[in-house]
């Protein structure tokens, strides 16, 4: 039900503009019902409503989104919330609404008329907003940042809130370029106060935080990052019979609770979810590759109690604010300790008894490891981060495999490794370690006995003998490119499971567990092989019907391109198009162009487009879009790619993966994909009539040309003998 907005006046003097520690208690009980504040909210209110900046470090479900809630009901104007996602301020300002606060966001997926209403509201004397969310692409706009000005000329903007504040941080878990666009709003909206809030923020990122936003002289708030209601325990895959089996058991001994279950990709979620509602688990799987509809649906289902477990990628659950989820499970080890508190500190919101499992095991160890280093490598080939930031991602996950590893109490180990010192009491036996030591050191011996033979021969062979040298060295895919500073993405922060399909091209264990680890890595070996020794037969067999382009593909490839073009449309202010006609225009003459040669170069032209649309101006755009009532123009070019801008591509091979695109594309000439882009503004792939051109010219087999620099050869021939 709606409430009036309490009569401030009376609450706080107004002139001021102060606030008693009662009136801020009316405040919180009248629009929020709770009777008290929680750890540090009421000094980090007081602190933001004093005109101090303020650093507030709580733990994860702490009540942070308080700290500014409250000091936008305490006055007129306005309180500035910047979020990563659009779904999490979505589900803010929902909320505030139906408690019958003022509250928007402006993104790129609300309709120009409702923006508008929004803007207008903004221009009034007085505003009747409140608490406006907003992404900080949006902030890194000039159109937004003058209106930010005007409002702030009119002395109503009373407060910047930066939500997750970790994000601007290099040195933190969910870096996102983007957020480093913040670092100009001090001097642009000067003498306005700044609170910066984080759950996850080790001592180092901390600095960084308050450095980057230009924080002066901030109150630091930091609580204890320990989440006392949560039990905390790890179980082993490589001793389990089954280790579905064994999460099935749990969620059936545990009752009908509400729950999440992560894994690292989307085939895991999918073929989980479905065992699980095989035994009457009510479940459903939730991951970047589901659309939008069906996303929503899941979780709305879940919000409302009819769906009881999801199995999610990390694409679920920042901002998702439900109270009572008893279970976190990790199937897969987390990339680090950061995203494991993160993640498992969704359990429990509401304070009471829950648990966090991690299903521990050695291919989940390695395979993380694959992924990591090869992020690693591609930092460091773009150079994109200062010299100590690299290795860093392993050196976090080294923290995640040593809480697994340990017989040590690993509250403690989560808390120290967020800087805390933590008294030898403060578990109380409620992690599997402090409670049952003599289980869990048992455990740990055995899975290092049957992985001893192991070190006699270092690391995974699987990852060195194969899969690197396929995939770090010969493969461009987009699935590493992603960077929310370049494509401007506003959608998920941690759409990082895309990154991690790419392990789908590994293979896959599923193997019963009490075998050894020797036995275990054979068996993968046999398989490995036998997945090269097949893969010729098979490209051959199944070309025709992996290359098909089936209406799903279709429809979701317009989806990506509205929102790309939604991005487009607030980018540039001035550009009128319809949506929805331009998507499907765009989407058409790819199609139609590409439709018969097959899904891969339609997949690699879509990527163009969607590489493109960021970068192109508001003519390019207008020009390529009016080919739409130009049926002529339509007919003789493609948008972005015109035969002279053949970058010359010798080979071009598609392989692996049938759902995410893995295009690997070699040139003979050293110009970078990149700068062709950046010296045409169009996409870097080959036509396709050139392209075929140079195949016929060089008979029907894929062959290196003679143009090839040498170790490219060699990399060539090494693929090739790999697949006979
Ligand atoms: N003083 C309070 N008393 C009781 N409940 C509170 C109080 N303050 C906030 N809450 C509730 O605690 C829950 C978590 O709050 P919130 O979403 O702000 O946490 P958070 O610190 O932002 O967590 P996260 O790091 O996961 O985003 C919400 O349901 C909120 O309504
Ligand atoms: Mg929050």
């Amino acid at each position: 039900m709606k409430k009036s907005a309490l009569p401030l006046k009376n609450l706080c003097g107004l002139e001021k503009q102060k606030c008693g520690k009662d009136a801020l208690v009316k405040l919180l009980r009248w629009h929020f019902g709770y009777s008290q504040y929680r750890g540090k909210q009421l000094e980090a209110i007081e602190s933001v409503l004093s005109g101090r900046d303020c650093f507030c470090l709580m733990p994860t479900g702490g009540g942070k989104s308080m700290c500014y809630q409250i000091p936008a009901l305490v006055k007129s104007g306005i309180v500035l919330v910047v979020c990563p996602l659009i779904a999490l301020m979505e589900n803010q300002v929902t909320a505030l609404k139906e408690k019958g606060i003022a509250a928007e966001f402006l993104s790129s997926t609300q309709t120009s008329k409702v923006r508008e209403k929004i803007h207008e509201d903004l221009e009034l004397g007085k505003p009747s907003l409140r608490l406006l969310y907003v992404t900080p692409e949006l902030i890194a706009t000039p159109g937004f940042m003058l209106r930010l000005t005007k409002i702030h000329s009119r002395g109503l903007l009373n407060l910047i809130a930066i939500d997750e504040a970790h994000c601007i941080s290099s040195w933190g878990h969910d870096f996102r370029p983007s957020y480093r666009k913040l670092s100009s709003l001090r001097n642009c909206l000067p003498n306005v106060p700044i609170l910066a809030l984080t759950a996850t923020a080790v001592p180092k990122v901390q600095m960084d935080v308050m450095e980057s936003l230009c924080l002066h002289n901030p109150l630091v708030l930091k609580s204890s990052f320990n989440r006392p209601n949560i039990y905390y325990e790890v179980r082993y895959k490589d001793l389990l019979e089954d280790p579905y089996a064994d999460l099935g058991n749990l969620f059936k001994s545990c009752g009908n609770v509400c729950a999440i279950i992560y894994c690292l990709e989307r085939s895991t979620c999918d073929d989980l979810a479905t065992h699980l509602s095989k035994i009457g688990i009510n479940c459903a799987a939730y991951h970047a590759g589901l659309n939008n509809k069906l996303r929503s649906s899941v979780l709305d289902d879940w919000i409302s109690s009819k769906t009881k477990v999801v199995v999610a990628t990390v694409a679920f659950g920042m901002g998702i604010d439900r109270k009572d989820v008893r279970i976190v499970c990790h199937y897969n080890v987390p990339k680090s300790m950061e995203s494991f508190y993160q993640e498992s500190g969704r359990a429990g919101r509401d304070q009471l008894p829950c648990r966090s499992v991690l299903y521990y095991g050695m291919d989940d160890r390695r395979k993380m490891e694959f992924i990591l280093s090869k992020a690693e490598s591609k930092k460091l080939q773009s150079s994109s981060l200062p010299d100590g930031h690299t290795k860093k991602s392993l050196v976090d996950f080294r923290m995640m495999v040593e809480y697994c590893e340990e017989a040590k109490c690993r509250r403690k180990k989560i808390l120290e490794s967020f800087g805390e010192e933590v008294p030898a009491t403060l578990c109380g036996k409620s992690c599997d370690t402090c409670k049952h030591p003599d289980v869990v050191t048992k455990c740990l011996e055995e899975l290092t006995s049957s992985c001893a033979f192991r070190s006699r021969s270092g690391t995974s062979q699987i990852y060195i003998n194969s899969s690197p040298s396929l995939i770090l060295e010969n493969q461009y895919s987009e699935f590493w490119d992603r960077d929310d500073g370049e494509n401007g993405s506003e959608d998920d922060i941690s759409d990082a499971d895309d990154d991690i399909d790419v392990v789908k091209t590994l293979t896959r264990s599923s193997l019963p567990s009490k075998r050894t680890l020797n036995d275990k890595i054979e068996v993968l070996q046999r398989a490995e092989e036998r997945y090269y020794q097949d893969k010729n037969h098979e490209k051959q067999k199944n070309k025709l019907d992996k290359n098909a382009i089936s209406e799903t593909l279709r429809g979701s490839s317009k989806q990506r391109l509205l929102n790309a073009l939604k991005q487009s449309q607030q980018r540039l202010e001035k550009l009128e198009i319809n949506l929805e006609m331009s998507a499907a225009f765009l989407e058409n003459e790819c199609f139609k162009k590409f439709g018969k040669t097959g899904k891969s170069f339609y997949l690699s032209q879509m990527a163009s487009i969607m590489r493109w649309l960021p970068t192109a101006n508001e003519m390019e755009l207008s020009s390529r879009l009016s080919a739409m009532t130009d049926p002529a123009a339509s007919s003789t070019e493609q948008i972005g790619i015109s035969s002279s801008a053949s970058p010359l591509v010798d080979q071009v091979s598609y392989d692996i993966s049938n759902e995410n695109m893995y295009c690997s594309v070699e040139s003979n000439t050293p110009t970078t994909l990149e700068s062709n882009l950046s010296d045409t503004k169009l996409p870097p792939i080959p036509s396709f009539s050139d392209y075929m051109k140079n195949k016929k010219a060089k008979g029907s087999q894929l062959s290196p040309s003679e143009n090839l620099s040498p170790s490219a050869m060699q990399k060539n021939r090494d693929k090739r003998a790999r697949y006979q």
